[in-house]
């Protein structure tokens, strides 16, 4: 039997989790939350989810604006396996203490959660068996799972011995017009090192005290950069493309080919017709691909809006004990979205 997924924040990676969940033959969708009564919301009706509001009070929105509702969170929850929550960042923490626990139903936050506030952290590839079994945990965010990939497959052909990275981060997502930069280069956060390095960490606890991560926030909207620098025990380029290629979510690109940019690779996901442009594995450069001095240099890009996707659907299947092959949850939702 399918398992009852409630998705709780239907925004840029709410909509696409509950699309990604409608495409598993071993769950199904059993209702969307909004917080206002917006073109999100008439979509979600007329895409056939049942949709509830995410505060009760808010309701009588949704009745004036004519947006058929079914009720609110509370009139579904109890109905739930477990919850996506895609609340804006904090606010996940708030109703994990205030809504799920209170209800007992399992829940994943996002990226935007500090790990301190769930039992685990979530990459299909590192942590799938800790999360086995778990009731509250966080799928780490875009930036942090294109960096899990990535030493995923370093660190599956030699060892790494401290990582340093810069994150060249988007300024927004495509939607949203009140944040910027439109004309600066901001280091974002100021600090170095950034907290990227502890959240790779947060799933990967062996790289304690080996990854340095700061970052920089540009006027652009596409997709983060990142440029990688591995300090490893002894490797060849060779092997770590041959990594590359075995490794899931993650493909190399050629600037040969047209694919210099993140406008050409974006350009590309059109072509492939994917929904909504998104690009759930991580694209490496290969002609950035070096190794100096048994140091690794690589530059990648990361669709920041979709490549947590297919991580929230291994997590659901991790947590309510669907499946316990790591590898074997990867491959079903990787063919059932369609991923290279
Ligand atoms: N957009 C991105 O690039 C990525 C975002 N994340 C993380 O995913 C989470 C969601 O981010 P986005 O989808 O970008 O945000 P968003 O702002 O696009 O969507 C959030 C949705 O939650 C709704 N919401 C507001 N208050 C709520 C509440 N109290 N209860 C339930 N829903 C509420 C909003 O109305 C909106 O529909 C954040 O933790 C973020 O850090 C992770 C990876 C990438
Ligand atoms: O939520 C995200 O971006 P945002 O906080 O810039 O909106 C992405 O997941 C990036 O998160 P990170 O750069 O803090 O790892």
């Amino acid at each position: 039997m399918a398992v009852k997924v409630l998705i709780n924040g239907y925004g840029s990676i709410g909509k696409r989790v509950a699309d990604a969940v409608a495409k598993q033959d071993d769950m199904e969708v059993i209702g969307v939350t909004k917080t206002k009564p917006d073109f999100e919301a008439k979509l979600a009706v007329e895409k056939g989810y049942k949709l509830f509001a995410a505060i009760p009070e808010r309701k009588g929105l949704f009745e004036e604006k004519g947006v058929e509702i079914e009720g609110t969170i509370f009139d579904v929850i109890e109905d739930a396996d477990i919850v996506v929550d895609c609340a804006p960042g904090g606010i996940g923490k708030d109703n994990l203490e205030n809504i799920y626990k209170k209800y007992k139903v399992k829940a994943i936050l996002q990226g935007g959660e500090k790990a301190k506030f769930v039992e685990d952290s979530f990459n299909a590839l590192w942590s799938y068996d800790r999360c086995y079994g778990k009731d509250y945990i966080r799928v780490v965010s875009c930036n942090t799972t294109g960096l899990c990939r990535t030493f995923y497959a370093v660190d599956s052909v030699t060892d790494i011995v401290k990582a340093r990275v810069v994150l060249i981060r988007r300024g927004a997502d495509p939607n949203d017009a009140k944040r910027g930069p439109i004309n600066a280069i901001v280091p974002n956060p100021p600090t170095v090192p950034s907290h990227h390095g502890p959240d790779v960490v947060s799933v990967v606890p062996k790289f304690e005290g080996k990854i340095l991560t700061s970052a920089v926030i540009v006027p652009t909207t596409l997709m983060h950069m990142h440029s990688l620098m591995i300090e490893t025990t002894g490797t060849t380029r060779d092997a770590i493309l041959d990594a590359i290629e075995k490794t899931p979510r993650v493909f190399t690109v050629s600037a040969e080919d047209g694919l210099n940019s993140t406008a050409t690779i974006i350009e590309y996901a059109r072509d492939l017709g994917r929904p909504r442009y998104d690009l759930w594995e991580i694209p490496i450069w290969e002609e950035s691909v070096n190794v100096v001095d048994n140091e690794v240099f690589l530059m990648q890009a990361v669709h920041q809006e979709s490549d947590v996707i297919p991580e929230n659907i291994d997590c659901i299947r991790a947590m309510l004990q669907m499946e316990d092959d790591n590898m074997k949850s990867i491959e079903k939702t990787n063919k059932s979205l369609g991923i290279k």
